[in-house]
């Protein structure tokens, strides 16, 4: 079942006709089905179970944060990988109970490992030997235990756009594999920490079960080393990066079943519970971004399509040569040609999609960017005074703003000139040349 399909002509959200949600709330804007994350959470948490697997789903959200989309899962029993102070804020905030939440990143603060201690989270995921200092330092100041995985660098391939490959050494994330026993003993020694299982993550929009499958070995040699090394290993964290169908043309990435199904052949061998954080299985085809025809321009040798929608607002095409499907929410019948879809900030990278066959568009046409719901609104700017555009939530014939829009007004009002601005420009001084002449 698709959340997101044709009804009598129209492009609806579930039950809801999207012309509906433009004009109630405008356009550009986001909008996700609550059944699609719901499904989506319920597959690969499911898929695990049906193999038997001890599990917990810590679902990314750096992926999608928005409070609704949290609830809602936290609301499936949904665990949380989180990166930052404000993401454990988001997690709290949502409901998520400490044992719920595991925290990766290569720079976590003294401020944050003090907040997520205090949260009472399931684990660290921590990825340098600094690291482990600081927070046993604060661990024994609070005097309790910080329990703790290393992120572990397999040195995989992980055959994605390199600048979302995590998994090859020679990026920032994780300890070489080479050196995590001797990470580990230092670990053990430490008197705030309780080592307490193994972590990875090799990168994100990964079509190909080969290099999970080659990294989960490497995982299940450590975890024999490190056991026999008397580690007492309660979880291993595998991380997330199973890719999404984003192009209609290109041949599906495995199922979440058949990516479960390979966890399930190695999870026998790690004999603990398995956590996993997948982030962008969930949310990306949960949501879509609503976007209007400002224009149609004809150039020198191509047609443009500029849309009020831009690379502030979703901006995967400019930063990773991305892909999404493009459909019109009202087909107009008549031939495919190929058009630039284009939006209004001052780049030249600034486009949604390019040389696209797409039917006859006109100007205030809807269009919906698909596969949007993931590392869309939260990689999203303000860069030229634009809006930062609102979020929708849909379920069934019903749908709420989640997040309104962040509107130019707003965004001054937010913004200080001291009341010393023109002495600033006095004592800026002045260049010779221009002196001269004012003389
Ligand atoms: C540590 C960590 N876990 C999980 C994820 C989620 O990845 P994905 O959205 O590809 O599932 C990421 C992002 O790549 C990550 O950095
Ligand atoms: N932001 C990236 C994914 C980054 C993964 C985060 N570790 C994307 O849109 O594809």
């Amino acid at each position: 079942m698709h959340h997101f399909a044709l009804l009598d002509g129209v492009l609806h959200a579930e039950d809801v006709p999207l012309p509906a949600i433009a004009k109630a709330v405008g356009t550009p804007c986001y909008i996700y089905s609550a059944a699609t994350f719901v499904r989506h959470y319920r597959v690969f948490a499911g898929a695990l179970a049906a193999a038997g697997v001890p599990h917990l789903v810590c679902y990314a959200m750096k992926a999608n944060s928005n409070q609704a989309v949290l609830s809602l899962l936290a609301h499936e029993g949904a665990g949380m990988d989180v990166v930052s102070g404000g993401e454990l804020m988001r997690a709290q905030a949502a409901g998520v109970p400490g044992e719920r939440i595991v925290f990766s990143g290569v720079g976590k603060t003294d401020a944050e490992l003090a907040a997520a201690l205090d949260a009472g989270i399931l684990c660290f995921n921590a990825e340098s030997e600094s690291e482990l200092f600081r927070l046993s330092a604060i661990a024994v100041e609070k005097g309790i235990r910080a329990p703790v995985s290393l992120r572990v660098n397999p040195d995989v391939d992980a055959k994605t756009h390199a600048k979302i490959a995590t998994g090859a050494s020679e990026t920032k994330f994780g300890i070489p594999v080479s050196r995590a026993r001797g990470i580990y003993a230092e670990a053990a020694a430490l008197p705030g920490l309780k080592v307490s299982g193994v972590d990875m993550h090799i990168g994100s929009q990964i079509t190909s079960l080969d290099p999970f499958g080659h990294a989960f070995q490497v995982l299940g040699d450590l975890l024999d080393a490190l056991r026999s090394d008397g580690h007492a290993i309660d979880h291993i964290d595998l991380g997330g990066g199973l890719g999404v169908p984003y192009e209609v043309a290109r041949p599906d990435p495995p199922l979440p079943e058949e990516y479960a199904a390979l966890v399930a052949r190695h999870a026998n061998r790690f004999g603990c519970r398995v956590i996993l954080e997948p982030g962008r299985m969930i949310a990306a085809n949960a949501g879509i971004l609503l976007t209007r025809v400002i224009h149609r321009k004809t150039g020198e040798a191509k047609t443009f399509l500029v849309a009020d929608a831009a690379m502030n607002d979703l901006i995967r095409p400019t930063l990773y040569d991305a892909h999404h499907e493009v459909w019109s929410v009202e087909r107009r019948p008549g031939e495919e040609e190929p058009v630039d879809i284009v939006g209004p900030v001052c780049e030249t990278g600034d486009y949604l999609a390019l040389g696209r066959p797409m039917p006859p568009v006109e100007r205030g046409d809807l269009l919906a960017i698909m596969t949007a719901g993931a590392y869309g609104a939260v990689q999203a700017s303000t860069y030229n005074t634009r809006t930062l555009v609102p979020e929708v939530l849909v379920s069934g014939h019903r749908f709420h703003v989640v997040r309104p829009a962040f509107a130019p007004a707003e965004q001054i009002a937010r913004e200080s000139v001291p009341d010393w601005i023109d002495e600033a420009s006095a004592a800026a001084g002045l260049p010779e040349a221009c002196a001269e002449e004012r003389r």
